[in-house]
């Protein structure tokens, strides 16, 4: 039976990896399928992830209709037997609607990549239908972490490293911006919400030394330094 899987983690966890390694292994078992992204950061109509790989996609535009363009495939005598999809928390609500059309209808399985909210933590309008329509969702297993360590739960927005809160819901970035540009930083919960960056917390990256969060306020608040222990990251 055919499904609809929604595959979903932070930014940075291996979503565009896992969509590679997908296609290789069903292509690899002689199926055929179509590939889909929109707004890859490395440009239109490709898919790409930080481990180096990439290959061609087809850019989903807002005119876009997926069941359209399965059926034109298979009216010319084309095959498809799954689609990948990156990206898409960008997709528009009637597009995730078509592709469970692809799914029900035309018996083709469809796999979905993509983060579930943005940076104010609101679920992007595409990652909610697909929350709502997926035979499953699945969470990555690689976590993104967050500078203290923890598992990297939100993604936040960073102006030189500053957390801002305001702005376009999409704005195509990456993890490892430069100082002067809008880019993108991982982090748990307490951090997220405390508005804590790696910039800004002056860890600048992950440090086996960080304490667990409770420990360092209790340590501010006090503001009685003590000796620092590594402790095992929460
Ligand atoms: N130099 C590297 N060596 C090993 N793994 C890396 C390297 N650079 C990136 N990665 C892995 O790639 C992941 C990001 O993969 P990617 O598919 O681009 O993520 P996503 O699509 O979820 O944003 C990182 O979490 C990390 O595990
Ligand atoms: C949080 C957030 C992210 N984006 C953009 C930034 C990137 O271009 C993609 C996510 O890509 P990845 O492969 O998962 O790293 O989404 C955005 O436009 N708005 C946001 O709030």
């Amino acid at each position: 039976m055919a499904e609809l899987v929604f595959f979903s983690g932070t930014m940075d966890c291996g979503k565009s990896t896992l969509a590679l390694q997908m296609d290789h292994n069903h292509s690899a078992r002689g199926r055929q399928g179509l590939i889909f992204t929109r707004n890859d950061r490395a440009g239109t109509g490709t898919l790409s992830s930080r481990l180096g790989l990439a290959t061609q996609a087809v850019e989903v535009r807002d005119g876009l209709d997926f069941h359209a363009h399965v059926v034109a495939e298979l009216s010319a005598g084309g095959r498809c037997d799954y689609l990948i999809c990156d990206e898409a928390q960008f997709f528009t609500v009637e597009q995730v609607d078509q592709l469970a059309r692809v799914v029900d209808d035309l018996g083709v399985d469809v796999f979905t990549f993509g983060i579930t909210t943005d940076f104010r933590t609101r679920l992007f309008p595409g990652s909610q239908r697909l929350v709502e329509l997926a035979d499953r969702v699945e969470v990555l297993q690689v976590e993104a972490l967050c500078w203290c360590g923890a598992r990297a739960t939100h993604n936040a927005r960073t102006i030189d490293g500053v957390m801002v809160v305001e702005g376009a819901q999409v704005v195509v970035g990456d993890v490892a911006a430069r100082n002067d540009t809008v880019g993108y930083e991982v982090l748990c919960r307490r951090h997220y919400q405390r508005r804590m960056t790696a910039a800004t917390s002056g860890s600048g990256t992950l440090s086996p030394d960080v304490l667990p969060f409770e420990s360092q306020q209790r340590q501010s608040q006090d503001q009685q330094p003590q000796e620092q222990q590594p402790q095992q990251a929460r």
